[in-house]
């Protein structure tokens, strides 16, 4: 029995299935996307898992090989076209996946959306039956082929961000809930390099959004590659500078353009305004996992080294990286880390927060850290930016994946709630733990009756809703 007064369903979504017939994926983004559900109700969990249905897993199912350009992986030979077909299919969209192993959503209409990095893997389930339903259709001329993996959901909209690989920029876009159609709100023109920044996610403040360039960028030679490269669709642009860039969500415009230190991220953790006595916003400032400019950990999550645990600490490291972005027209804006990374074990990644803290000032970040020696994260963290210290979660051989916030209805402190995780345990077993947010103290843990693959981001549903 599990005492926990809340009732919902906890969604996680990620790639889970990894083998087709004898063949076996090289690297964790490519699997084919499993659903796992954790409902609440009157103090009992009930769970469940599925695959998620969509083109490029039915088809690899029929034929048993890879059929779309997953992550890393493309068709193989007997299925090749020549050079320039696999160029038109490209630039069509037609050969891109719609694997949709990456976030689950729910929008402000009730509807719950899993997404992925490709606009056609953006695919509609049923919470409760984790049925497929349907592709999630923009109804709009935006166009684009990729977005960001990660939009800005609230209750009344969802703001993405679609990267120009033809004319290196982002367009940012919103759409209201209970429509189908994004509008244009403004354009970013990249600064530096050939391509845009790779823009796994972004962050947003009340009145702004921010858009990243990273000197990690999109690389139109390696899209084509048959075999993946140590950095798979990217390249390493150090000379092209980083850049962040602040647009008005009201307006459109540029506020400020700022460059700062090369940085490597995949999660913004979340931004606010900066203001004066006076109430005028004077910076922004943003938060990230940040892996120390090392693009070294996107080789690291190939399979072969995460089921290779030897003992050695192969993990590199990683920190809460703080932007502050002036808005006074200064040419250069700041990175440094939030706190010390000691205290959550130099590893960082997979986060989440209070959304009732969404583009505001906040105080406390859910992440993975680290217990060294090892190769992945395995530890659970709570971050206290105001005090710069982290509550740290670990059980020995165990792998936990993001330990997702969800608040006590009614509450109004900022931890007042509790951090949803499921967990690989060490025989191999998995279970749903959830701790106390405030304490990061177990509450209660409900057992899988069979072990689960490791999963990525995840969301809430609550049972009136
Ligand atoms: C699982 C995760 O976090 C990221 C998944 C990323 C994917 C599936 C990216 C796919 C892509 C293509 C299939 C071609 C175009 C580039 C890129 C967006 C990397
Ligand atoms: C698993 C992961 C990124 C997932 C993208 O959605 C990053 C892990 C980083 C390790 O520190
Ligand atoms: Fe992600």
């Amino acid at each position: 029995m599990l005492q926990y007064n809340t009732d919902g369903t906890y969604l996680r979504n990620g790639p889970g299935l990894w083998d087709l017939g004898d063949y076996g994926f090289r690297h964790l983004f490519d699997g084919y996307a499993t659903l796992v559900r954790v409902s609440f109700r009157d103090g009992h969990a009930v769970g469940a898992h599925r695959q998620i249905e969509s083109e490029a897993y039915k088809a690899a199912r029929r034929h048993g090989k890879v059929c779309y350009r997953e992550f890393s992986e493309v068709p193989k030979p007997d299925s090749f076209k020549s050079f320039v077909g696999q160029l038109a299919s490209l630039l069509s969209g037609n050969s891109l996946t719609d694997n949709s192993n990456t976030g689950v959503v729910r929008l402000g209409d009730g509807r719950v959306l899993c997404l992925t990095e490709t606009v056609k893997g953006s695919i509609v389930v049923d919470p409760d039956t984790l049925d497929t339903v349907s592709k999630f259709e923009y109804e709009d001329k935006l166009g684009g082929l990729i977005h960001s993996a990660h939009p800005i959901v609230t209750d009344t909209e969802f703001w993405t961000l679609i990267p120009d690989l033809i004319r290196p920029g982002y367009v940012v876009a919103r759409m209201d809930a209970g429509s189908n159609e994004r509008q244009f709100v403004g354009r970013v023109d990249c600064r530096g390099g050939p391509a845009p920044g790779w823009v796994h996610s972004f962050p947003v403040t009340e009145n702004y959004v921010v858009v990243p360039e990273m000197p990690l960028r999109y690389c139109a030679a390696n899209l084509l590659r048959a075999e993946p490269t140590p950095l798979y669709k990217f390249q390493w642009h150090l000379e092209s500078g980083s850049y962040m860039h602040v647009m008005c969500k009201a307006s459109g415009k540029i506020v400020a353009s700022v460059e700062v230190p090369p940085f490597v991220t995949f999660h913004f953790i979340n931004a606010y305004e900066e203001k004066d006595e006076e109430g005028r916003v004077t910076a922004i400032i943003a938060d990230c996992c940040e892996h120390n400019a090392d693009t070294s950990i996107l080789d690291n999550l190939r399979l072969h080294n995460l089921r290779a645990f030897t003992g050695e600490d192969v993990l590199t490291d990683a920190r809460v990286g703080r932007f502050r972005i002036p808005l006074d027209g200064s040419p250069f804006g700041e990175l440094e880390a939030a706190l010390d990374p000691e205290e959550h074990g130099r590893g960082m990644d997979m986060c989440s927060i209070n959304p009732a803290h969404l583009g505001k000032e906040y105080r406390y970040a859910y992440a993975c850290g680290a217990r060294r020696p090892c190769n992945f994260p395995n530890t659970l963290t709570k971050i206290d930016l105001v005090e710069k210290t982290a509550k740290n979660w670990y059980e020995e051989g165990a792998v936990p994946s993001e330990p997702y916030f969800v608040a006590r209805p009614g509450a109004l402190e900022e931890d007042d709630g509790v951090a949803i995780s499921m967990v690989s345990a060490k025989d191999g077993s998995g279970y749903a733990l959830v701790l106390d947010a405030k304490t990061f103290k177990e509450i209660a843990r409900a057992k899988f009756p069979y072990g689960l693959p490791y999963g990525l981001h995840c969301c809430w549903v609550p049972r009136d809703k």
